[in-house]
């Protein structure tokens, strides 16, 4: 089996649990997303929830992304990290009018709105500051993204979005709102798509829903399709790049966009989840009656998508060559889904070895959390270690 590559040298003189990122490898996801997106009419806004660490940030407004927020806090840190405010778009269901005044007072490209009381709210914080606030309109689709439940958003049950059939009453809304602009609409069904023709179904409802606004008269320059690429979380060292390729070219078929439109893209996890990774030390090798148990050192406090979502990681032991055994790898923390993975095959190990789960940059720091009392995790970063 291949394994990462990592600088055991110099993880041996820290302390664990913390987050490595490999700074090169988020450099060619960027590269390679830039490739299929310049000199086409694509944006694409970084989603920072998967990541918002400021190293990491940096690196991508770099590279003249633009950001998608979902908090005031979180286009203050963007603005902080040097993306520009004029490419910020800013989604949420309960958006407080703390939060719309940083967006106004920042001029932001636009609000993705998903309700119509948000949409009068707006339009009085904005009219209070002699502002026009650019939005769009979060539509729910109904699509289904094939994916976990937690992660799907699209669909009649879940809280985000405009429902299609209150369109013309949000039209209304828009019409009697004269501080607010329309520019487009904005679509987002889910996260950890893998099965791409959950993106040609949303195509196909974009097209209807932007052939009725230009039946209303009403012109979108803006169609925004949201995140949700997945990445390869079984084989991160055979894939560590998602296959931007495929996803940018099936929006480009199925979408034939307008002479003036421009198509936006909120990606976050298939940007930073590969170039991550969890590092942390064996405990204990604990030898069940059934099974052995290998105790590491992280915990759901640090990487919580495996207890939350029965999500899949790839798990190494980097500092052991020994022949593969099988183990339950699980955390310290006083829970018992506080489990990375049952009986997978790792080199024997023991006590001390240093141990990477991978593919863990993206929902990883972001989500942390001090359940019993715990120390965060620190992060270090190929460039400067
Ligand atoms: C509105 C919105 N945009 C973008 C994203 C980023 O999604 P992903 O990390 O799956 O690309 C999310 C998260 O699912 C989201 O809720
Ligand atoms: N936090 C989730 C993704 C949620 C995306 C935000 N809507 C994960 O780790 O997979």
């Amino acid at each position: 089996m291949i394994k990462g590559k990592f600088p055991n040298d110099k993880f041996e003189q820290l302390e664990t649990p913390f987050y490595y990122y490999d700074m090169e490898l988020l450099r060619k996801t960027l590269i390679a997303i830039t490739k299929e997106t310049e000199n086409k009419p694509f944006h694409v806004h970084y989603a920072l929830k998967a990541n918002f660490n400021p190293i990491i940030l940096k690196e991508i407004a770099s590279f003249g992304f633009g950001a998608d927020c979902v908090s005031g806090n979180e286009i203050l840190r963007a603005i902080e990290c040097g993306f520009d405010p004029s490419k910020i778009a800013f989604a949420g269901v309960g958006k407080t009018d703390k939060e719309i005044n940083i967006g106004l007072d920042n001029n932001i490209f636009c609000f993705n709105v998903e309700s119509i009381p948000e949409i009068e709210v707006i339009n009085k914080l904005a009219e209070k500051k002699g502002k026009i606030a650019s939005v769009a309109l979060r539509i729910n689709p109904n699509v289904d993204a094939r994916t976990h439940k937690y992660i799907t958003t699209g669909l009649y049950e879940n809280k985000f979005g405009i429902n299609e059939q209150d369109l013309p009453k949000t039209i209304q809304t828009v019409k009697s709102s004269p501080n607010i602009k329309l520019i487009g609409i904005h679509f987002h069904i889910g996260s950890q798509i893998t099965d791409l023709t959950s993106f040609e179904d949303l195509c196909v409802k974009v097209k209807s829903i932007r052939n009725w606004f230009k039946q209303e008269g009403i012109d979108l320059p803006v169609l925004n399709v949201g995140g949700g690429l997945g990445i390869n979380y079984q084989h991160p060292n055979h894939f560590p790049i998602a296959d931007f390729e495929s996803y940018f070219r099936l929006f480009e078929k199925y979408l034939d966009l307008w002479e003036n439109q421009t198509l936006h893209f909120e990606l976050g996890r298939s940007v930073v989840a590969p170039c991550g990774s969890l590092i942390s030390r064996a405990v204990f090798i604990k030898e069940g009656i059934k099974k052995n148990f290998l105790i590491i050192d992280a915990g759901m406090t640090d990487l919580i998508r495996p207890a939350l979502y029965q999500a899949f990681h790839h798990i190494e032991n980097i500092s052991s060559d020994e022949e593969y055994t099988p183990y339950d790898v699980v955390g310290p923390i006083c829970e018992s889904s506080d489990m990375f993975a049952e009986q997978i095959m790792l080199n024997r190990s023991k006590r001390g070895d240093l141990i990477a789960i991978r593919s863990a940059g993206a929902y990883g720091e972001t989500m942390v959390s001090r359940y019993n009392c715990r120390d965060l995790p620190a992060s270090y970063f190929s460039d400067t270690l």
